[in-house]
């Protein structure tokens, strides 16, 4: 399979409501569109899932009853898939990358993470982003058993060097302060020679 060679890749985790979706799309807006890509995992993973039981695609990236509905059945069905073939969703979610700096918004397996190191093992950065129970709830979260304390929240709660740990409680000046860093080895990375840039993936 033949990809665009990223420059650097951001990697980030976080529990739900703690505002992956919002941090990473202010990256985004901040390095621009033809600079930065956002990758979600999740992506291919409904898109396949929604094949395989006749689902509808498009209900299941909303974010109302009908994923929740399918959310414990998608997890497993996701797990068996990962267990044959750990870069299965990897691999279909960076398919179409071209930008130099990608954003993975929703890593949540440890066998997600090795796949990027293994495969990219110079480019990989990992983020977390949090924000406290009371903020989360403040968002809408509620806890369900089965889904968040299990390995899809809870995979990368222990054992991951974080490189930035963003917290995700207080108001946009508080967060763009925590972002200056990760925003400067971005510009600075996409601003490196941007040559050469295809690389074959295997794993
Ligand atoms: N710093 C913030 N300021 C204002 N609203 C936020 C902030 N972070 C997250 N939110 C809001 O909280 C909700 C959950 O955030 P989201 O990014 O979807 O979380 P996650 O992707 O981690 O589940 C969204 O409605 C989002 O707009
Ligand atoms: C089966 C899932 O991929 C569903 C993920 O759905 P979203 O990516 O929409 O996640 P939330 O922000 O938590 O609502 C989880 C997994 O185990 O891979």
């Amino acid at each position: 399979m033949s990809t665009t060679n990223p420059l650097l890749i951001l990697i980030f985790s976080g529990k739900r409501k703690s505002g992956k979706d919002y941090v990473t799309d202010l990256i985004q807006k901040r390095l621009g569109a033809e600079v930065c890509c956002i990758l979600r995992l999740s992506g291919p993973l409904k898109e396949q899932y929604a094949k395989e039981h006749g689902l509808d695609y498009s209900e299941l990236l909303g974010a109302g009853k009908y994923k929740e509905h399918y959310r414990a059945d998608m997890i497993q069905w996701g797990e068996r898939k990962r267990e044959q073939d750990p870069g299965f969703f990897c691999r279909l979610a960076i398919r179409e990358a071209r930008q130099p700096v990608w954003i993975i918004s929703d890593a949540r397996r440890m066998s997600d993470l090795q796949w990027f190191w293994r495969e990219f093992p110079q480019h990989c950065r990992c983020v977390r982003v949090e924000a406290s129970v009371r903020t989360r709830l403040q968002r809408g979260w509620t806890f369900t058993p089965g889904i968040d304390d299990a390995e899809s929240e809870c995979g990368l709660d222990q054992g991951v060097q974080f490189d930035w740990i963003i917290n995700n409680d207080g108001d946009d000046n508080v967060l763009n302060e925590q972002l200056r860093g990760l925003l400067a080895l971005a510009k600075e990375k996409s601003g490196d020679n941007m040559d050469q840039r295809t690389v074959t993936v295997n794993g």
